[in-house]
Formats: structure tokens, sequence, C-alpha cells
């Protein structure tokens, strides 16, 4: 069948509500989201197989985000689809492979690896898999309260199947973190597996519609061929074959970092969107006192809260596609036995997804606020958003925790550069800094560019000269890490935004030669915009690092304001070209027609308590207090 999937899946009429979510309880909103989860699994399985063919050419992407409408929240199955089955394609051997990845296979499955005791420091992870060479088989054991696995998305109730991070010991000697698929659900009547405790966490901020859970084991056995092989191996007789890298276990973690950049970008597309388009339908107050009111959106301080996440959104979706292509890159590079790029990519990943999500949620908190009262009501979707976006910060590798890993990137080449040791090309501007060549300030994109890179090299030099100060002072290298480790965040900060400007004014520039003079003109400007808005956030670091002046400053601004002024006209225009459907942007305050007051009228209709006109606790607890004052 050929099908346009916009179509085919707005018109499944099961998934979409009468009664919005937020009136459900908690057990009503899990079993409406794995309803609609199973019909959209379903759809992609029949993709999968050819059995729908799409007529539109943006699939799986436009699944991907059909879903935030169908869920307005998260998909149960968000784990399953989008870390458990590519854990495998990625981590199994091919024997595995052909065994686990059918598209009708009965599994569902999650990826678990955090601890109620163990999230960030994944070394200390207690779950452990044992080596039983008798029966074939490994043993595994939650051995403590701590090491029960804690969070899973879809392990609370969904999940069958799942990948379990365990330490692996085989005949008394600890191999480290390895990766199991356990199954812990009986296929058919889905009670847990003997051994096997498993339930729901409870409600959260958001991602309300996903079961995480938690689990443990009492000595499960599983085979040892289900250990995922593809890169290590533990043979019959217990022979251990290590991988060529020890980190290729922690593969998922990365390429979900790479990942979630580009979902980032989306998730700020919507809250544009919303903000922006409420904007321009939002009067209140004139600007001149004999005028009409005026659309919010001409204040100029509106402008400087909206087009900046505006152009974030096409920074982040710049920069995820550049992430995504490295990460291909690197992963052929590994398959051939190359893993000399996996340590930059690491490092990228880790400050750039630490940036995005954080920078994210401020940004949709911004948009938020630019509603006013009503950017606070459910129905605006913007709160929804927000604690989607705000749970990236932590999830998949917490922000400075990130951070940290990159600025350990960071410190290898500043001791390089200190030690006027070759720096490869990337880093050369280390050396520059160290010999003061430092270029006269230009104000403009490269120029700004250049500053940033001056503030990554000042920053990194600081952090660097504090540890090996701490260690002169006699303490030991941990130690004097944390005791730098203000200083080490902000340097990785700083690389991940100088990465970030470099990258999205040069793809920019690029791309700017294959469109439209007019549209070149408007992407030129967004780039410019986000240039400025960081250079002038970041002025005091300018101040200190690169050779900006006071009056350079003050150009600085006035361009800026002039770029607001310029992208006005057009900021309904660009977000109207992010093409979110309201079915997905599911937004009082964003729809396409603009019928703000109307649509918030006809929301609060739906709210339980409009339903009786005297509710009843009016007669039980009101009126036997008011009406006693009264006598
Ligand atoms: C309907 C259609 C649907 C389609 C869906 C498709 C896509 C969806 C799109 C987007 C979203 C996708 C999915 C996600 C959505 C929601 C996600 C929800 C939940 C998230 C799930 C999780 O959170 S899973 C748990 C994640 N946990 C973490 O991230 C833990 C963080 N901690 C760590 O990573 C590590 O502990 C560490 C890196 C901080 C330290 O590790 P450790 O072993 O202790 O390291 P050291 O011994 O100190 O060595 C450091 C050394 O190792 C290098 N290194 C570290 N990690 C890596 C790596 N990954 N790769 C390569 N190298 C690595 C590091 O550079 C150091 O090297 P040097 O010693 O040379 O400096
Ligand atoms: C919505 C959501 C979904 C999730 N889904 C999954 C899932 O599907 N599967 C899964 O396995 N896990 C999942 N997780 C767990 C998630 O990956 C962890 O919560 C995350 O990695 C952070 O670890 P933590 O909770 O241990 O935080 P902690 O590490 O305890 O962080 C607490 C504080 O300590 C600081 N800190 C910790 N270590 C250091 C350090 N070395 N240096 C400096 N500061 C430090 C942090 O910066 C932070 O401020 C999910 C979490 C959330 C919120």
């Amino acid at each position: 069948m050929m099908i346009h999937t916009n179509n085919y899946i707005l018109n499944i009429k099961e998934l979409w509500d009468d009664v919005p979510e937020e009136y459900l309880s908690h057990k009503e909103r899990y079993e409406n989201a794995i309803k609609k989860a199973f019909i959209v699994l379903k759809v992609l399985r029949q993709l999968h197989t050819g059995n729908i063919q799409i007529t539109d050419h943006r699939t799986p992407t436009n699944v991907y985000s059909i879903q935030d409408g169908i869920f307005r929240n998260v998909n149960p199955l968000l784990i399953h689809i989008g870390l458990f089955w590519s854990t495998i394609a990625a981590q199994a051997s091919t024997e595995q492979q052909a065994e686990w990845l059918q598209p009708d296979s009965s599994m569902i499955g999650t990826y678990v690896q955090t601890e109620l005791g163990h999230g960030s420091f994944i070394r200390g992870i207690e779950t452990t898999a044992t080596y039983d060479s008798t029966t074939d088989e490994f043993i595994l054991h939650t051995p403590r309260l701590s090491a029960y696995k804690w969070w899973p998305g879809g392990l609370g109730n969904t999940a069958n199947a799942c990948l379990v991070m365990a330490q692996l010991y085989i005949n008394g000697t600890c191999h480290g973190l390895h990766i199991f698929l356990a199954q812990i659900r009986d296929f058919d009547t889905h009670k847990p597996l003997p051994g096997i405790k498993v339930g729901e966490i409870g409600p959260k901020m958001g991602f309300n519609t996903a079961d995480n859970g938690f689990l443990g084991f009492d000595n499960h056995r599983i085979p040892r061929t289900n250990m995922l092989m593809k890169n290590v191996q533990v043979l019959r007789d217990g022979t251990y074959v290590k991988p060529k890298h020890d980190k290729l276990t922690y593969g998922s973690m990365l390429l979900t970092r790479v990942t979630l950049i580009s979902d980032l970008a989306y998730q700020l597309s919507k809250a544009a969107t919303i903000a922006v388009r409420y904007s321009a339908v939002r009067r209140q107050s004139p600007i001149k006192s004999n005028e009409p009111e005026r659309q919010i959106l001409d204040f100029v301080s509106q402008q400087h809260k909206l087009f900046i996440t505006i152009a974030s959104s096409h920074v982040y979706r710049v920069v995820g596609l550049w992430m995504w292509n490295s990460h291909k890159r690197v992963t052929a590079d590994i398959h051939e036995g190359n893993m000399g790029q996996l340590p930059e990519l690491h490092a990228l990943a880790c400050c750039l997804k630490a940036i995005s999500s954080r920078d994210a949620s401020a940004l949709v908190e911004q948009c938020r606020l630019a509603c006013g009262g009503h950017g606070y009501m459910m129905a605006s979707n913007l709160p929804q958003i927000y604690a989607y976006t705000t749970a990236a910060v932590t999830y998949e590798g917490e922000y400075t925790v990130l951070l940290l890993q990159t600025a350990r990137y960071l410190v290898k080449f500043w001791r390089l550069a200190a030690e006027h040791k070759p720096l490869p090309q990337n880093f050369a501007y280390f050396e520059d800094y160290i010999k003061k060549n430092f270029e006269q300030w230009r104000n403009s994109p490269e120029g700004i560019i250049e500053g940033f890179k001056a503030i990554v090299a000042g920053k990194t030099k600081a952090a660097y000269d504090t540890l090996q100060c701490n260690l002169r002072n006699g303490r030991e290298f941990e130690e004097a890490w944390n005791m730098a480790s203000v200083q080490l965040t902000n340097a990785s900060e700083a690389y991940a935004r100088s990465l970030l400007c470099e990258v999205f004014w040069k793809e920019t520039v690029q791309l700017s030669t294959k469109v439209s003079k007019s549209l070149a003109i408007v992407l030129e400007q967004l780039a410019e915009l986000y240039l400025m808005y960081w250079a002038l956030e970041k002025h005091g670091d300018l101040l200190l690092y690169s050779t900006i002046s006071r009056n350079d400053i003050e150009a600085l601004q006035s361009r800026y304001e002039e770029l607001l002024a310029l992208i006005r006209p057009n900021a309904v225009g660009l977000v109207d070209a992010f093409d979110i459907r309201d079915e997905v942007l599911c937004s009082t305050l964003g729809a396409y027609d603009g019928r703000v007051y109307e649509r918030m009228m006809e929301e609060a209709s739906k709210s339980p308590l409009n339903e009786d006109v005297v509710n009843e606790s009016f007669h039980k607890y009101i009126r036997p207090v008011t009406m006693k004052n009264k006598l």
C-alpha cells in the first residue's frame, strides 16, 4: 500500500485524544500511551517490511516528529526503538543480529545501565555477570539495593527483554563493563521470569507516559551467547578476547549524544514556533501613547528573547547533522580497526550534548516566559516541551560530568602546546595564544570566531595553570583535577560555543551559495545574530582574553539591534518554515490560524471542573463552613 505518512497517521483515530492527557491519572496516561505506541510500532514495522510504502520524502523523521503530537509527551517505546535496537545493531555479532533483529521479533526491549547507586560513574556499576563454564551461562546478579537498575525507559511495565550493563567476572577476574541481552518477562503471559524483580519508579517532572523502571536479578541465568559479542568475546572455555578499544562498550551513549543534538534542535523549533506566532497575535500596550496597541513581537526586548531561539534551532540542526556525518565516518574507520578519531568524536559529542541540552532548556523556558501567563498553561505545550528538554541535561551523561570529559581532551592539547610539541591544525590557536600572536579584533563573524578561540585558549590555560599549581602544592592528580573543575568546565563550555559558532557560520556561508539570494540574506542574518548574541553575552570573557575594546562592544551591540530589526519582518515566515503541523505542535498559542483566545476557551471547556455547574465539593466542604458563619 502506498501512503503519505502524515495523512495516514493523522487519520488513525485511536492515536488522537478526546480527553487531554493532563486530566488522566498516572496509570491511565501510561495505558493510553502504550495503546498508541503499539499502533505506531505496527506502522514502523510495516514500513520496515515494505508492506506499506511512503510517498512523502521525510520518513522516518516524519514518523518521529508526528509522534511528539501523538504522545504530547514521550513514546514509551522510545528506548526500545532509539537505544535497544541501535545497540544490538552496533554491538552484537553478525550471528546475534541475524537472530535478534527480526522485524517480527517478540522482544520489546530497553537499555538498562543506570543503578540506584550509580549513574554518572558507570565503572561503579555493581550488577554482576559471572561466567559459569559448567553450563555455558552467565549468572546476572544484583548484590545489594544500590545495585538495583533504576531509570530505564519502558522497563517498568512494557519491556520483556533488556540490554543490561554489568561487570563481567570469569574465574574470579573482573573484566569490567559489558552488555548482555536478558529476557525479563514471559513473552506470552508478560509475567516477570523467576529471579527477576521489576517495576515502575513513579511520577516524574516529565516523561510520564514512559514507564521508567527498576530491576533486580537474583542469580538469573542467560546463555553465554547473550553477551553482545561484536567487539569483545567470551569463548566456551571462558577465554576472554579483549576489544580493540576498551570504551567501545560505551558506543551507544556516544551515538545517542550525537542524535540528541538534532532532537533538541527540533524541540527548539517547536518552542520558537509557538512563541513567535503567539507574539504576532498578542497585542499589549502601544509603543507610542497615541497609537493602537502593538503586537508584542514589535517590542525589541521580545525579539531579543525569541530570535535567538530561532537561530539556535538552526545551529543545532546544522551542527547535529555535522556530528552525525562525523559519527558515520568514525564508525566506518572503527570497522576497519582504526580507533584514531574516537577520542575527538567523544570529546565533541560530550560538550555539544551538554551545551545543546542546557541551551535548549534555557531557551524553551525563555519562550514560555515570552508568552506571559498563557505560556504557563499546559495547553500552550511549552511546559511539556520544557520538561522533556531539561531531562536531556541529565540523561545520557550529566551536564558537568560530560564537560569534564571534554576538559580532559583540551588539557591534553594545552599540555602539548605548553611543552612546545606539535599540535593538530584545529588546536594551532593554542600555540598562537602562548606566543601572544593575537589577531587585531575584527567586528565580524570571522572576528568573533577568532575571539571565541582566544577564550577557549585563555580558559584552558587558566584551568591548566591551576591544575599545575595544585600539583606543585603536593596534591594528587585526581584531587588537583577536582579542585580545578569549575575552571575546567568553563573551558569546555567555551570550546563548545566556539565550535557552534564556527561550524554554523561556515556551513551557512556554504549553504548560501546554493540557495536564492533572498534566502541567503536571511540565513546569514540569523547566523550573524547568533554570533553577535553570544559575543555580547560573553563580552566579559572577550575583554579578558581577546583584543576587543569597549568601542568594539558598543558597535557589536548596535549591529545586534540592527539584526533584530532586519529579522522582524521574516520572523513568522521563519517559524512557519519549520513546517510543524498543528497536530504535532499541540499548542493553543502556536497554531497556524492564530485563533489563540478561541482555542484557549475551547481547551478550558474540556476541564472536568467545568462538567458540573456546581461542583459537589461545594455541598460537602464549602457550604457547611460559609453558611454556618452567616448564621
Ligand atoms: C517512532 C520513531 C522513533 C525513532 C527514535 C529514534 C531516534 C530518537 C532520537 C533522539 C533521541 C534518542 C534517544 C534518547 C532519548 C531519550 C533518552 C532517554 C533516556 C536516556 C538513556 C540513558 O540515560 S542511558 C544511561 C546514560 N549514562 C551515561 O551517559 C553515563 C555517563 N558516564 C559515562 O559515560 C562514563 O562513566 C564516563 C565517560 C563519565 C567515565 O567513564 P569511565 O569508564 O570511568 O572513564 P575513565 O576510565 O575515567 O576513562 C575516561 C577515558 O575514556 C574515554 N571515553 C569515555 N567514554 C567514551 C566513549 N563513549 N567513547 C570513547 N571514549 C570514551 C575518555 O575520553 C577518557 O579518555 P582519556 O583517558 O584518553 O582521557
Ligand atoms: C528522564 C530520564 C530517563 C532516563 N533513562 C534512562 C535509561 O533509559 N537507561 C538508563 O540506564 N538510564 C536512564 N536514565 C538515567 C540517567 O542516565 C542518569 O540519571 C544520568 O546519567 C545522571 O546520572 P546520576 O543520576 O547518577 O547523577 P549523579 O551523577 O548522581 O549527579 C548528581 C550531581 O553530581 C555531580 N557529579 C557526579 N559525578 C561527578 C563528577 N565526577 N565530577 C563532578 N560532578 C559530579 C553532577 O554534576 C550532578 O550535579 C534516565 C534519566 C532520566 C532523568
